[in-house]
C-alpha cells in the first residue's frame, strides 16, 4: 500500500488524511503534542480540531516525527508560522524520493515569502519535487467527504499531474495549474479580504457591501499577484475567486469568524487567543502590508484590515475610509 505523511493534525491536516486514506493510501498523520496524538489516535477523531469526523483505519496519528522517514508522499499542512521549522526537523527524514504537497495558505511573517519559497529554501535540495496544494475547502467538509474542487500548482505539468494524482479520488476534483505564485498568493490575500467581510457583516453592512469587498478584493489580490509574477487568470480560478467566495460568505471561515467579532464592537486584545491564532488573516494582513508598499502596489481593503487589527483603527472609520477614496474607472484585473 502506498504511504503518505500529513504534518499538522490540525482541521485541515486531519481532514486531508482521512482523504488521502479514502484514496488507499496509508496515512501517518503527525501532531507535535503527544497526548494529543495518543488521544486521537486512540479514539479514532480529532475531537481537538475536527470533531464528529471519524479517523478511518487507514490513518495512524503519531507525534514520533522519525516515521516519516521513507514515505515518499508529504503533506505539510502547518500554518504558516510553523512551516520554517517543521521543513527543518524533517531534513534528516526525507531524501531525493520524498515528494511534498504545502496545503498551507499564507506568507512568512518578516520575510514575506510564499510557502512554497520556504519549503524549496529549506528542503528543495533534498526532496525529489514539491507542489502547492489550495482551493476553496473547509477542512469539516472534505473530512465529511462533501464534493470539493481544488487546485496542485507547480511550474511543471507533469510534477504537478503527480502530485495530483495522490488526491484524485471522491468527493474530491483536483485541477493542476502551473502557476504557484499566483495559486499561493490568492490563498493568502483571501483570508484578509475575509476578515474584512467578516467585519462588514458584524457590522451589519448587508449583502451589496460583501459583494463590493469580494468584488475589489479580488482586483487587488490580482494587482499583487501579477506584480509578483503570478498569472491574471489565475485569480479567476478556484484559488482567488472561488476561495473568496468561500470565506467571504461561509460561517464556517475562521478568517470570517473573527472579523464577525471585531465588527460586532469586539476590540482587538478581547478577541479569544484560539480565533486570533488560527485565524491566517492576521499574518497575512502584515506581511501584505510590507510586501504591497515594497512593490508600489495599492491594496485598500488590506491597508484598512491591517490597520484594524495592528493599529487599533475603528472598523467604522476604516469603512469610511474606503467609501471617501477618490473615485475612479473600475478596471477589475489590472487598475485601480
Ligand atoms: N481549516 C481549513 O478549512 C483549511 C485550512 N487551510 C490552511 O491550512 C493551514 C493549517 O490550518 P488548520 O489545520 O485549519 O489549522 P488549525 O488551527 O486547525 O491547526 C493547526 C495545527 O498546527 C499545529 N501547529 C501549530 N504550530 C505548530 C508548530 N510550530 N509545529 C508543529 N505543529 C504546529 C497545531 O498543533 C495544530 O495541530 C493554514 O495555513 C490554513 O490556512 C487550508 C485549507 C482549508
Ligand atoms: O482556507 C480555507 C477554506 O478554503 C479555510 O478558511 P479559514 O482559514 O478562514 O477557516
Amino acid at each position: 500500500m502506498a504511504k503518505a505523511a500529513v504534518m499538522g493534525a490540525g482541521a485541515w491536516g486531519t481532514a486531508l488524511a482521512i482523504h488521502l486514506a479514502r484514496c488507499g493510501f496509508e496515512v501517518l498523520l503527525w501532531d507535535r503534542d503527544q497526548e494529543r496524538a495518543a488521544a486521537a489516535q486512540q479514539a479514532r477523531e480529532n475531537e481537538a480540531y475536527l470533531p464528529g469526523v471519524p479517523l478511518p483505519d487507514g490513518v495512524t496519528v503519531s507525534a514520533d516525527l522519525s516515521r516519516v522517514a521513507g514515505v515518499p508522499s508529504l503533506v505539510l499542512a502547518v500554518p504558516s508560522a510553523a512551516l520554517r521549522e517543521v521543513a527543518g526537523a524533517l531534513k534528516p527524514y526525507v531524501d531525493g524520493g520524498t515528494w511534498a504537497a504545502c496545503a498551507t495558505k499564507g506568507l512568512e511573517e518578516g520575510s514575506g515569502k510564499l510557502m512554497h519559497e520556504v519549503l524549496v529554501e529549506v528542503l528543495g535540495d533534498r526532496l525529489g519535487g514539491w507542489a502547492i496544494l489550495s482551493g476553496p475547502s473547509f477542512a469539516d467538509e472534505v473530512g465529511r467527504g462533501l464534493p470539493t474542487a481544488i487546485t496542485v500548482a507547480q511550474p511543471d505539468a507533469q510534477r504537478a499531474e503527480k502530485v495530483a494524482a495522490w488526491f484524485r479520488c471522491d468527493p474530491l476534483r483536483v485541477y493542476t495549474s502551473d502557476d504557484p505564485v499566483g495559486v499561493e498568493l490568492g490563498g493568502a490575500v483571501k483570508n484578509v479580504i475575509a476578515i474584512a467581510a467578516g467585519i462588514a457583516d458584524g457590522m451589519g453592512l448587508g449583502y451589496n457591501a460583501r459583494a463590493a469587498l469580494i468584488t475589489r478584493g479580488l482586483a487587488e489580490m490580482s494587482r499583487l499577484g501579477v506584480a509578483m509574477g503570478g498569472h491574471a487568470e489565475t485569480f479567476a480560478g478556484l484559488t482567488g475567486l472561488g476561495d473568496l467566495v468561500l470565506t467571504c460568505t461561509g460561517p464556517l471561515s475562521r478568517n470570517h469568524q473573527l472579523g464577525e467579532v471585531l465588527g460586532q464592537g469586539t476590540p482587538v486584545d478581547r478577541v479569544s487567543p484560539a480565533l486570533w491564532r488560527r485565524a491566517e488573516g492576521v499574518r497575512a494582513a502584515r506581511a501584505l502590508h510590507g510586501k504591497a508598499a515594497g512593490l508600489g502596489v495599492d491594496m485598500p481593503i488590506t491597508e484598512q484590515v491591517y490597520r484594524v487589527l495592528c493599529e487599533g483603527e475603528d472598523p467604522r472609520r476604516a469603512v469610511r475610509s474606503l467609501m471617501q477614496r477618490t473615485p475612479k474607472a473600475e478596471r477589475p484585473l489590472d487598475g485601480e
